[in-house]
């Protein structure tokens, strides 16, 4: 099994680190394209896998190709491409907005679509991945495209429509949690914690809140009142973060990223 990418950048980079980690595809089965002899340098440096500034070469030498440049980029690397995909291979789309019948569109024939939206923890193999497919995958390739994508974390098949919704949830989210590390931590430093270990108290006690969501199964909210003792200083925090609407800051945030990723 080969795999290619078109672009080699934070995403494709995550990705192909979660691959190698979990020994899914070896580095000698990998080859990925950029722009540029200095990213071809860095990739084949930090990760080990071949490199081509031809895409051509990618497409041709690959089973599974990872189309990972940016959205705007895909209807020229789609031209360039397009004759020389093969019937057996497959195709797979990181790129919000860009739905399977535009990318099969695109490609002006039957080619098997994987549309997926993963996210950067990829690169600690703790990704969250949406997936679908065009009616050209079979089941069996779907297997191994869903076996691919669960390497660098967890991959769940959801309809196509709900795909604007996953890059607002999981997609982007990351950045949105970074931005609250970041803001707890300027909290804890503004009472005098040292900024290096007011980062780890804030991104560890994130990864356990997330952990605890994940792993008893209870709903948020009761995890979130079995921290607030009564008359206590977690609700003096949450009153605060209610008045300053926390919640609705999140939800219309992630209602923006819906609607530009439906170009809207
Ligand atoms: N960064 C993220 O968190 C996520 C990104 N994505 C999607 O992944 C795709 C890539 O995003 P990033 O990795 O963040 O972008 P990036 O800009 O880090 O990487 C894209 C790479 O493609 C290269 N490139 C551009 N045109 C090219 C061409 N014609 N041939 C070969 N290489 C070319 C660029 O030089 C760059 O190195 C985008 O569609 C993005 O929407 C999806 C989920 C999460
Ligand atoms: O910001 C973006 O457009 C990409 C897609 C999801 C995360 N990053």
């Amino acid at each position: 099994m080969k795999i290619g990418f078109i672009g080699c950048g934070n995403m494709a980079t995550s990705i192909i680190k979660g691959i190698i980690r979990k020994q899914i595809i070896d580095a000698e089965n990998i080859i990925a394209s950029a722009k540029t002899k200095a990213t071809l340098d860095r990739v084949q440096k930090e990760l080990g896998v071949k490199v081509s500034t031809d895409n051509l070469e990618v497409t041709e030498n690959s089973d599974i190709l990872v189309l990972a440049v940016k959205p705007q980029y895909y209807p020229e690397v789609i031209a360039q491409i397009k004759d020389v995909v093969r019937k057996e291979q497959i195709v797979i789309s990181i790129a919000p907005g860009k739905t399977l019948d535009w990318l099969q569109e695109q490609f002006g024939g039957s080619v098997r679509l994987v549309r997926t939206m993963p996210n950067t923890p990829a690169l600690v193999g703790e990704g969250m991945t949406g997936a679908c497919r065009n009616e050209y995958v079979t089941d069996e390739d779907y297997a191994t495209v869903l076996q691919i994508l669960g390497s660098f974390g967890e991959v769940e098949t959801i309809p196509e429509n709900l795909m604007d919704v996953c890059v607002s949830v999981s997609g982007s989210s990351p950045a949105y949690i970074y931005i609250l590390i970041e803001a707890m931590a300027d909290g804890a430093v503004a009472d005098g914690m040292p900024r290096a270990q007011a980062y780890k108290f804030a991104a560890q006690s994130v990864l356990g809140s997330a952990k605890m969501v994940l792993e008893t199964g209870k709903h948020p909210g009761e995890l979130k009142d079995q921290v607030c003792s009564p008359g206590g200083t977690t609700i003096e925090a949450v009153r605060v973060l209610e008045e300053k609407g926390f919640r609705s800051s999140v939800i219309e945030a992630m209602k923006a990223c819906v609607r530009k990723a439906r170009g809207i």
